[in-house]
């Protein structure tokens, strides 16, 4: 049977570029699955997600999402990026708007529209700020208007590359939180790329490392045996928290390390 989202032997050189950045990368995600993807700086993680986003090509090999071969970008694939892509002009509720509009809101009435954009900001919880504009909230609240507007479009697969990375620690705690929250919910197909060892293991199901780049590949894949909801606090001392844990910094920082001249 195939996976819900099948990546195959997938390949990609850029022009220009001696060698591929990806080679082989293999990967098989269920339905309602939360993977995150983890590696080291430039080994080519958002290169990948850029492929399954259907942002760039493939040099070899190809993404199946729910039996349909990907080759461009489309709705079902909602991208939410490390630094927002709100338009400034726009409040937060006509950001998500936007989407709607152009996405599953096609056939709804427009009383519908509103009713399910209003549903989206308050999934993030951010009703109350929906008549601002980007400039006039913070950060963390600019990715939840980001996240809001990805569920929006109702996609197969929400497509997150470092959604918390420029946030301050708390927020990032209380966005994560959310997220879990929110995929609890909605079961949500996620594949997630960040740098953050903790956040890796406490909202995935599975955690995909990729060997250094270039010829970058998945160099093993963890899955994380915890019952969810997931509590952050009761986690950090259990065993089954901290054996993945370490299971990935091992992977890192011992088994495929960043020679000094190219972490310099
Ligand atoms: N459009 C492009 N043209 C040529 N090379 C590219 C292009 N995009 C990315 N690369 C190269 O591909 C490699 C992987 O880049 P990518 O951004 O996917 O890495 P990453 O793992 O996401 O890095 P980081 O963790 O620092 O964000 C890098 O060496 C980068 O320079």
């Amino acid at each position: 049977m195939t996976a819900f989202l099948d990546i195959s032997n997938l390949s990609i050189q850029f022009p220009r570029s001696p060698v591929p950045v990806l080679r082989d990368v293999t990967l098989r995600i269920n339905r309602g699955e939360y993977v995150s993807i983890i590696g080291h700086s430039g080994c080519g993680k958002s290169t990948l997600l850029n492929i399954v986003a259907g942002l760039l090509p493939a040099s070899a090999g190809g993404v199946v999402l729910d039996g349909r071969e990907i080759d461009g970008p489309g709705p079902d694939r909602a991208v939410v990026f490390q630094n927002h892509s709100l338009l400034p002009w726009l409040t937060c509720y006509e950001n998500v708007k936007l989407a709607v509009d152009r996405t599953a809101g096609r056939g709804m009435s427009r009383a519908e529209r509103h009713d399910w954009i209003e549903h989206n900001l308050a999934l993030v919880r951010m009703t109350h700020a929906r008549d601002k504009r980007p400039g006039e909230i913070s950060g963390g609240m600019k990715q939840r208007i980001g996240i809001a507007r990805a569920l929006s479009m109702k996609p197969k697969v929400l497509l997150l590359d470092e959604p918390f990375g420029a946030l301050d620690a708390l927020t990032r705690a209380h966005l994560q939180d959310q997220v879990m929250a929110i995929h609890a919910e909605l079961g949500t197909t996620v594949i997630m790329i960040t740098h953050d060892v903790d956040e890796a293991v406490l909202l995935s199901d599975r955690i995909v490392m990729l060997t250094n780049g270039p010829n970058a590949q998945v160099g093993e894949v963890l899955a994380v045996d915890l019952p969810r909801p997931r509590d952050r606090i009761a986690l950090a001392s259990d065993p089954r928290f901290t054996g993945p844990r370490a299971a990935v910094l091992e992977f890192l920082h011992h088994r495929h390390s960043l020679p000094a001249e190219k972490v310099a």
